[in-house]
């Protein structure tokens, strides 16, 4: 295939025919006659810019008459052509498209051309203009206005539609000291040692958010379908749906059969965990995150826990800033609260002052984050603290959240016990209309 297309190229002199504002799109991708391939596009596309310049109309009558003054008009093949051009296009409103393609042929033309040109020198070239050569071709690169696509005027952000606010955790010393919850567009970090009460305090968030009306995604790396199942209804069931069993250790308590089918309906197309059967790596993790953020509007996504996740890279710490770096754009671009779950590192267990670098693996991971909490377990009562470590959105770091943990219904709760009597809400309320 050549570098050229031709299509294209009469795409968008028959748009600028239909629509002549359409040929201000040039500005956009620095687009000009020179980047047509065939000559008499170029012509003609000189003429409309001629007339669009003068403030003129664009129509087959001015641009040929235009055309036919300078003795240009049977070079572009007569009236026939130009109203030829009108009738192959699809819609003017892909001008844009068409011009980024035509765009891109011209600029890998000029760089053939400046290399075969270069070639034949070489032997002859000194390094001074090895290195200009190289500084044109770049800028010829810089031509395509691929590079606009790299960032954007400030101005033009607009602040409708911007989610901002975040998603309430329930805590309120938590939702006190981050501004109203953890905001839109943040990635945090609970580190803490094994068993300290991590899963538990983030089966709470899932279900504080999805009583909120957010949607939200589970991976748990450890866990099996049914212990992580298990373990959210019973977080969420109400004193009602807690039956107690026996089997041959003694007494248990378990979600009823009515509860759990209640509660499973609650989540219904709202609570989404990851498959087990597939590779945690970024590449399917980016595409669920994705697909789940646009398609079934999901906001929260809990990771537990970045050691099990297999991103690529060269060795353990590669691979964890990859994936870091991974859910931090996710987040950003879709606005969406992600929470990853990382184990302490052994310095923790010394008995020092809490700090963000005692996360297991890589240095970078406490400053790509935006929230940093720490789960530790008080040895000789039912209680775990959670420490904010790092508040990038506020700034505010309290005192500890001291939290009760309460074994029956494997929730954690403060002083007042207002979590532990909360209902989230999963039982249907029957409306009035429902008995008619
Ligand atoms: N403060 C606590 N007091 C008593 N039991 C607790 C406390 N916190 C958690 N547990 C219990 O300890 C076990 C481990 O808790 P959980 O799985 O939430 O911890 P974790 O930090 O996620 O552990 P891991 O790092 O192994 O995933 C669970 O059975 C939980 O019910």
């Amino acid at each position: 295939m050549g570098l050229y297309y031709i299509e294209a190229e009469q795409n968008i002199l028959g748009s600028i025919l239909l629509d002549p504002s359409m040929i201000t799109y040039s500005n956009d991708v620095n687009f000009c006659a020179d980047d047509f391939f065939v000559p008499k596009h170029a012509i003609i596309y000189k003429f409309m810019k001629k007339l669009s310049d003068a403030n003129q109309a664009i129509d087959p009558i001015t641009l040929t008459s235009e055309l036919e003054k300078a003795g240009m008009l049977e070079k572009v093949g007569g009236t026939a052509y130009l109203s030829s051009i009108t009738t192959i296009i699809a819609s003017p409103d892909n001008i844009l498209y068409h011009m980024k393609i035509v765009k891109d042929f011209a600029v890998k033309r000029n760089i053939r051309d400046s290399l075969s040109q270069m070639l034949k020198n070489i032997q002859t070239m000194d390094s001074k203009e090895m290195i200009k050569f190289s500084d044109d071709l770049k800028s010829t690169l810089l031509d395509t206005g691929n590079v606009e696509d790299l960032f954007v005027d400030a101005s033009t952000i607009s602040f409708e539609n911007q989610n901002t606010g975040g998603i309430q955790t329930g805590f309120t010393v938590i939702d006190a000291s981050t501004g109203g919850g953890l905001n839109f567009g943040t990635l945090s970090i609970l580190t803490g040692n094994p068993g300290s009460g991590k899963s538990t305090f983030l089966n709470q968030i899932l279900a504080n958010a999805i009583s909120l009306g957010f949607n939200a995604f589970l991976y748990s790396g450890e866990l099996t379908y049914q212990m992580m199942l298990e373990w959210f209804c019973k977080t969420v069931a109400n004193p009602e749906h807690l039956g107690i069993y026996t089997n041959n250790f003694g007494k248990y308590v378990k979600v009823t059969n009515d509860g759990f089918g209640l509660i499973q309906n609650w989540i219904k197309n709202k609570l989404f965990i990851y498959s087990k059967e597939a590779r945690a790596d970024e590449i399917n993790l980016t595409n669920v995150i994705e697909y789940l953020a646009i398609r079934k509007n999901v906001k929260l996504f809990v990771l537990d826990n970045l050691m099990t996740l297999e991103c690529s890279g060269s060795d353990k710490y590669e691979k964890q800033i990859i994936a870091v770096k991974a859910l931090k754009n996710l987040a950003k671009k879709y606005a969406l609260v992600v929470i990853l779950v990382a184990h302490s590192n052994k310095s923790s267990l010394l008995n020092r002052e809490s700090h963000v670098f005692e996360i297991s693996g890589a240095s970078e991971i406490p400053n790509l984050a935006d929230y940093v909490f720490k789960a530790s377990r008080e040895t000789d009562k039912p209680i775990t603290n959670i420490n904010i470590l790092k508040n990038r959105i506020t700034g505010m770091i309290p005192q500890k959240l001291a939290l009760s943990f309460d074994n029956k219904r494997k929730r954690f709760f403060t002083k007042g016990e207002h979590e532990l009597k909360r209902d989230y809400g999963y039982t249907p309320t029957w409306e009035q209309s429902s008995f008619c």
